[in-house]
């Protein structure tokens, strides 16, 4: 088999975007962050509370270009700092959380995968997105371990948070996304379980590799 997609699922902070953004440079294949997605409808939604979600979707056009990392743009405009602050955080899970907002970016990140060659990270990418991807893995790593991680994150973009307030914000995400009506967060039957407590990025990343090379 030449081309494979991989579904990288998982809770907030757990390592997703960091290490699927590895492998799809050593495959060279193409890094689609769904997270950013929720995050830039989010973003519309609290400039313009008024609009409902139904109508909203349909004035938006999501791009993900990847330059720098990944650069998010809608209508546009580039928005890929903005959406990593907290208000967008704390209002992402109940946006994402809204009917019209799954089926419209579910579709669009069903195109993105069509032709394969893509490694996509999310909440429920090996269950609803791509359930025939060839990998699918499900990341996970103690709440600890991941509110320090995002802890320094935030520091290194300048972003104002607490170890504390982080560990809360974290957990309540993680429920509000394992116990939402649509595709919440579960591990598809057929992913392979990663726990990153205590490993390194490296570590991860060629373990992933080396599943992805079984099935390339
Ligand atoms: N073993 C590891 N795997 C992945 N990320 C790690 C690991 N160790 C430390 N990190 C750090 O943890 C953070 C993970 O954040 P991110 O990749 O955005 O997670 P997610 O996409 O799951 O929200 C990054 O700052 C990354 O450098
Ligand atoms: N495939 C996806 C990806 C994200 N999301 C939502 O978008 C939010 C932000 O995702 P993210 O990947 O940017 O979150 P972090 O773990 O990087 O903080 C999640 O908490 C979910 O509510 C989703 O519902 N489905």
């Amino acid at each position: 088999m030449d081309k494979i997609n991989i579904a990288i699922d998982g809770p907030a902070a757990a390592g997703k975007s960091t290490i699927a953004k590895r492998v799809a440079a050593a495959l060279n294949m193409i890094y689609v962050d769904t997270g950013a997605m929720y995050r830039a409808i989010t973003f519309a939604h609290l400039n313009n509370k008024e609009i409902p979600f139904n109508e909203l979707v349909n004035q938006l056009e999501i791009k993900l270009i990847n330059e720098k990392g990944q650069r998010v743009l809608l209508n546009d405009e580039d928005i890929t700092d903005r959406i990593r602050e907290n208000d967008i955080t704390e209002n992402v899970s109940f946006v994402a959380s809204q009917p019209e907002v799954r089926a419209f970016l579910v579709e669009l990140q069903q195109m993105m995968t069509r032709d394969k060659g893509v490694v996509m990270d999310g909440r429920d990418i090996g269950t609803t997105v791509i359930p025939d991807a060839e990998l699918k893995v499900y990341m996970i790593a103690s709440v600890e371990e991941r509110a320090n991680r995002r802890l320094l994150d935030n520091e290194s973009r300048g972003i104002a948070s607490s170890y504390d307030q982080l560990i809360a914000d974290i957990s309540e995400r993680d429920h509000l996304d394992m116990t939402r009506d649509i595709s919440p967060l579960t591990k598809a039957e057929d992913a392979v379980s990663i726990d990153t407590t205590g490993l390194s990025i490296e570590h991860v990343t060629d373990k992933i590799l080396s599943l992805a090379e079984e099935r390339l």
